[in-house]
């Protein structure tokens, strides 16, 4: 008689069976997986390797595995710890953006360089820079090669923006310069971020005022008063979010690069590509409502040239990020000039322009429902059913957030809506492997009072404002999802 499989050699077993579809995946591509040492080069093999689908699946196992292995081999009280004090490590990267430290790193190459001489090139005290620096090699963020001696690996070159480090440099000086210490609201130079791809803008704005504002969340909730944001409260401000960007010029370049960040970070959303672009009309009209700086827009140009592509966003955001950003490309300058794409400030809590919705075939939202609680999203998706002909379709581009159970019968029967049976004894959410989109659920509330959905939450508000799931499209290894409605 064999002896049952104990839990840990469950999760070893589970790690073990999917690294080795990876390895024997690697050999047939005739590459091997990035070590965390190896410097993050976008382009390479071994990176493609890492977004293969049948690769990603494998990951995400082996990762779900090896967290829940060391959750329990570790003890509990230590990992406690480490969770309550996981906000030592947005403190510690923004100790490091702030003196340039990667782009710093990236000029003394593989050799790295002494902390002495990284802070002697900023005037940061050398004492908490290295200590930051430590605290993030051992979170696999730079790595410590010899005493004091720090270099780039795979995650820290991820937030290179490739700029010249002088110019960086005299950036963070300036900014030294003209903010107080006790300054909530630092002068962000948004030129810092500007032409990157993006992923140095979207963790430093993670650690600043997302950071800021999460530890503000337990006060909203503990005194039930949703009538302020966590951000409000911790930026000392009354407006909302967006008032406050168009306020601060740097802030809002900067979360406007954070949005291309975070297509940067998981390229394989990008791949999602289920829905069919070419069955839209000919010279129909797609609208890319709260469209930011245009990204996307410029991605449904190409997917679907035969239609024509209207960037709506708040007047401010169209006049000094998206206009800027089309003129300044020979590419971009072109569609605009041939009307191909139209840039057009609008107020999406407003009934769209009547030459619209003569022709409008799609409404295009990513990352907007998002950002607003339930009655604002009600009122956003009432605005566009009233906007509508009966055969446009609106398409969300957003987050679903698993439940950490089977997806109730009803809702698993829209077509897309798969729940992928995961091996005993992980979580069933893949816990920490999927652990993105809770963190960025807790992004919205702390920035908005708002939040990502689960599917029945999705179903139940596209109701109330009188569009049905039609079918859901998804990528393996990512919660993003292109949900597609048709109008009730
Ligand atoms: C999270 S960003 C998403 C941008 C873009 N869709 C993307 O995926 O890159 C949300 C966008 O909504 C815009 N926005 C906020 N309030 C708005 C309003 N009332 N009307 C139109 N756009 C608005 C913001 O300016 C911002 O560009």
């Amino acid at each position: 008689m064999t002896a049952p499989v104990s839990n840990l050699t469950s999760l070893v077993n589970i790690i073990a069976d999917n690294v080795s579809v990876i390895e024997d995946l690697a050999n047939r591509m005739g590459t091997s997986y990035p070590t965390i040492s190896d410097l993050y080069e976008p382009h390479s093999k071994q990176e493609e390797l890492t977004l293969n689908p049948e690769v990603l699946s494998a990951a995400m196992l082996a990762v779900s595995a090896a967290s829940q292995l060391a959750a329990t081999l570790k003890l509990p009280g230590l990992t406690l710890l480490d969770r309550a004090n996981a906000f030592h490590i947005p403190s510690a990267l923004r100790v490091t953006s702030e003196a340039c430290v990667v782009e710093i790193l990236r000029d003394a190459g593989p050799q790295g360089m002494h902390v002495q001489d990284i802070a002697n090139q900023t005037g940061i005290q050398p004492g908490i820079l290295g200590r930051s620096l430590r605290l993030l090699s051992t979170h696999y963020v730079f790595a410590e090669i010899s005493p004091n001696v720090f270099v780039n690996n795979r995650l820290s070159s991820m937030m290179d923006t490739g700029k010249d480090t002088k110019y960086l440099i005299d950036i963070a000086k300036t900014r030294k310069s003209t903010s107080k210490s006790d300054d909530i609201v630092s002068n962000v130079a948004g030129d810092k971020y500007t032409d990157t791809n993006g992923v140095a803008a979207l963790i430093d704005q993670c650690v600043d005022e997302v950071f800021k504002s999460s530890s503000r969340i337990s006060h909203v909730a503990a005194v039930n008063d949703y009538s302020k944001t966590p951000f409000q409260c911790a930026m000392q401000y009354n407006g909302s979010m967006w008032e406050f960007f168009e306020k601060y010029p740097g802030y809002l370049q900067r979360i406007q690069m954070a949005m291309v960040g975070f297509s940067h970070l998981q390229p394989h959303q990008q791949m999602i590509s289920g829905f069919d672009w070419s069955k839209l009309k000919k010279d129909s009209y797609v609208v890319d409502v709260g469209g930011g700086n245009g990204s996307e827009a410029l991605a449904i140009t190409k997917k679907a040239p035969h239609v024509k592509i209207f960037v709506e966003d708040l007047e401010q955001t169209i006049a000094q990020v998206t206009t800027p950003t089309w003129n300044s490309n020979p590419t971009q300058k072109s569609l605009i000039e041939s009307e191909k794409v139209v840039l057009q400030a609008h107020d999406f809590f407003t009934v769209q322009p009547s030459h619209i919705v003569s022709k409008v075939s799609l409404y295009h939202l990513r990352f907007i429902t998002h950002d607003w609680p339930t009655p604002e999203g009600i009122k956003i998706l009432k605005q566009l059913r009233a906007s509508s002909l009966d055969d446009t379709r609106l398409m969300l581009v957003d987050q679903i957030v698993p439940y950490a159970c089977p997806i109730p019968e009803d809702l698993g029967k829209i077509e897309g809506a798969i729940s992928l049976p995961t091996p005993a004894p992980l979580l069933s959410n893949l816990g920490e492997a999927n652990s993105d989109v809770y963190t960025t659920d807790f992004t919205m509330a702390a920035l908005l009072n708002a939040q990502e959905r689960t599917l029945g939450e999705f179903h139940s508000m596209l109701n109330e404002a009188g569009w049905e799931i039609e079918t859901i499209y998804q990528a393996v290894g990512s919660s993003l999802s292109q949900i597609v409605c048709k109008v009730i």
